[in-house]
């Protein structure tokens, strides 16, 4: 959902460091849940925001078989009919039994919702997780307003900023 102000007016900015930690605490939240004796079998990741997650997930929980299915929603800030641009491995990923889905966040939940037809019996895991999408996850991390946009490290870059004060 595209917020209707200015992105430094209700943001929360997200950096390397935090999504570290706070993917690092979505795989400790998963330990031991998978239906295999708490074992998972496999990490699909949804592109492209989804993969620094799975990696770290998958790399926690000491889970070598990941694979991503690829979905575009949004350009920019405005939203568009979920697309499914490219599936995981079906022999891979079977009806999605013991197979973690990962993505950064869930805000409409309209991508995971078609994401999820195509495994339904994955578990379904954000970092960040908004109002309007939570029903359509089992574990996430941290939630925030719908009307914030979070900014993920990715898409920011270091950059000087004025002095609350500044001189005339
Ligand atoms: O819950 P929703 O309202 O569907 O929105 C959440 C999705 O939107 C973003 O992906 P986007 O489609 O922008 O692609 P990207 O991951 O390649 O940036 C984000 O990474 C989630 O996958
Ligand atoms: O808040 C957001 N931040 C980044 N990408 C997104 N895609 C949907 N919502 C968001
Ligand atoms: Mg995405």
């Amino acid at each position: 959902m595209a917020p209707d102000r200015l992105p430094h007016e209700k943001g929360f900015h997200v950096s390397w460091d935090q999504l570290h930690r706070d993917a690092r605490a979505l795989a400790w939240r998963l330990d031991g849940q998978g239906p295999d004796n708490g074992a998972w079998r496999a990490v699909v990741g949804i592109t492209r925001g989804g993969m620094a997650p799975a990696m770290i997930v998958s790399r926690e929980l000491d889970i070598r078989l990941v694979d991503t299915i690829s979905v575009k929603s949004y350009n920019h800030q405005s939203q568009s009919a979920p697309v499914i641009i490219k599936m995981p491995d079906r022999d891979l990923v079977g009806d999605g039994t013991g197979v973690l889905i990962v993505d950064d966040l869930v805000d409409t939940g309209r991508t995971l919702e078609v994401v999820r037809a195509t495994m339904p019996k994955a578990h379904v895991a954000t970092v960040y997780a908004k109002p309007m999408g939570r029903p359509q996850v089992d574990t996430y991390i941290t939630e925030v307003s719908q009307d914030t946009w979070i900014f993920f490290p990715w898409d920011m870059a270091l950059q000087y900023v004025k002095p609350y004060r500044a001189g005339e």
